[in-house]
């Protein structure tokens, strides 16, 4: 799973074995387990269970998907989108990669349509790996600046960096997004530090962006989603970098629940909130994010028991609310374009605003 230093994969396709393998991300941090994908059902279970997770690991994973059904029926094109789109709601990369596929397979004769589903499938996981490390070199570029300044002004030589849920290798073809940057600063050899939230109820940020910190050494301390606003107002905080779900043509972003919060205490203690994305999460047809995002709403269970391994090794869920409780769990939340600070992509940093992202679109 990992090829080298610089290309940890999540999933990949074994062509001997001609199975899609990924790291079940429900199983970190104690158990690196790789599970085979053969048929569109586990394809469609491992989205909507989070075996794979993070917006653009699912457009790719679904990608997959197609062509593990159409292998089976090269008949069932439509019907096999129609399937995977309704997996999950929120990340606007599993309609952007169904799309891609539906318009690039549908002159493509059915006799060779699974093996040209397979080819796009990996020319998107490479794509997506290459975007990635691009958003790594602009973000150095950034964070290198933000250090600097901080120097001039007196600072300690530490740039503290504030991240929510998992924006890294695990959650994309390769690199990351919010984390690629803070990846290429370790391995420049910029003093970094990385402030992870826990990401409750799913735990993101304890389970998977500390082990893949840790993986890689970077210095990094572990907080309570509720511990971003009180570490802003003492200045432990120099930057926000965070992931998005989807991001819209006004610039609004969604991401995992609890990032508006740390957006608003970033803006009351003037500390610059980045987000990191590849173009693939941009929803060029939506101009207003609160209202229109559509947000998954996630089984009550998640808030009423918490899950891990006791001291024994023993994994266990146990029940932390009464168990009439009525929940509410909503997986995402909208920050507004005016709290971000700008948009880092593989073409480059631009502001969240409807300029900019026509700025990003002209590249395309
Ligand atoms: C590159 S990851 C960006 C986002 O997808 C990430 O921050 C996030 O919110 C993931 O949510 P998840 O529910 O784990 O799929």
């Amino acid at each position: 799973m990992s090829t080298s230093r610089d290309q940890k994969r999540t999933l990949w396709y074994d062509d001997s074995a001609q199975q899609l393998r990924i790291i079940d991300q429900t199983q970190l941090p104690h158990q690196l387990q790789v599970v085979a994908i053969e048929t569109l059902e586990q394809a469609c279970d491992a989205i909507v269970n989070m075996q794979v997770r993070g917006a653009p690991l699912i457009g790719i994973t679904a990608a997959f998907g197609v062509h593990l059904a159409l292998r089976r029926d090269a008949g069932a094109l439509a019907q096999t989108c129609e399937t995977l789109a309704k997996t999950r709601p929120t990340a606007i990369n599993l309609q952007w990669a169904l799309s891609r596929l539906s318009e690039g397979l549908v002159s493509v004769p059915q006799a060779q349509r699974a093996e040209a589903a397979l080819e796009m499938a990996k020319t998107m996981l490479e794509e997506d790996a290459a975007a990635c490390s691009a958003i790594g070199d602009f973000g150095l570029e950034l964070l290198s600046a933000l250090l600097t300044e901080k120097q001039a002004l007196g600072g300690d030589s530490v740039l503290n960096i504030l991240t929510h849920c998992n924006a890294g290798w695990l959650a994309t073809g390769g690199w990351g997004t919010a984390l690629a940057p803070i990846y290429k600063a370790h391995q420049a050899g910029l003093p970094v530090h990385v402030w992870v939230d826990e990401t409750r109820p799913r735990n993101q940020g304890a389970s998977l962006t500390a082990w893949e910190l840790a993986q890689s050494g970077v210095p990094h301390t572990l907080v309570v989603d509720n511990a971003g606003g009180h570490l802003m107002q003492h200045g432990m905080v120099d930057v926000c970098l965070v992931g998005s779900d989807r991001t819209t043509a006004s610039g609004d972003v969604c991401n995992k629940i609890g990032t508006y919060l740390k957006a608003l205490a970033a803006y009351d203690n003037a500390v610059p909130f980045y987000v990191a994305l590849p173009t693939s999460t941009i929803d060029f047809e939506l101009e207003e994010g609160v209202r229109d995002i559509p947000i998954e709403e996630r089984a009550g269970d998640e808030v009423t028991h918490v899950s891990g391994i006791d001291e024994a090794g023993v994994k266990r869920k146990v029940a932390i609310a009464p168990a009439a409780t009525r929940v509410s769990n909503f997986g995402f939340d909208v920050t507004p374009a005016r709290l971000v600070s700008g948009l880092i992509t593989e073409k480059g940093v631009f502001p969240a605003t409807g300029q900019g992202l026509q700025d990003i679109r002209a590249r395309l």
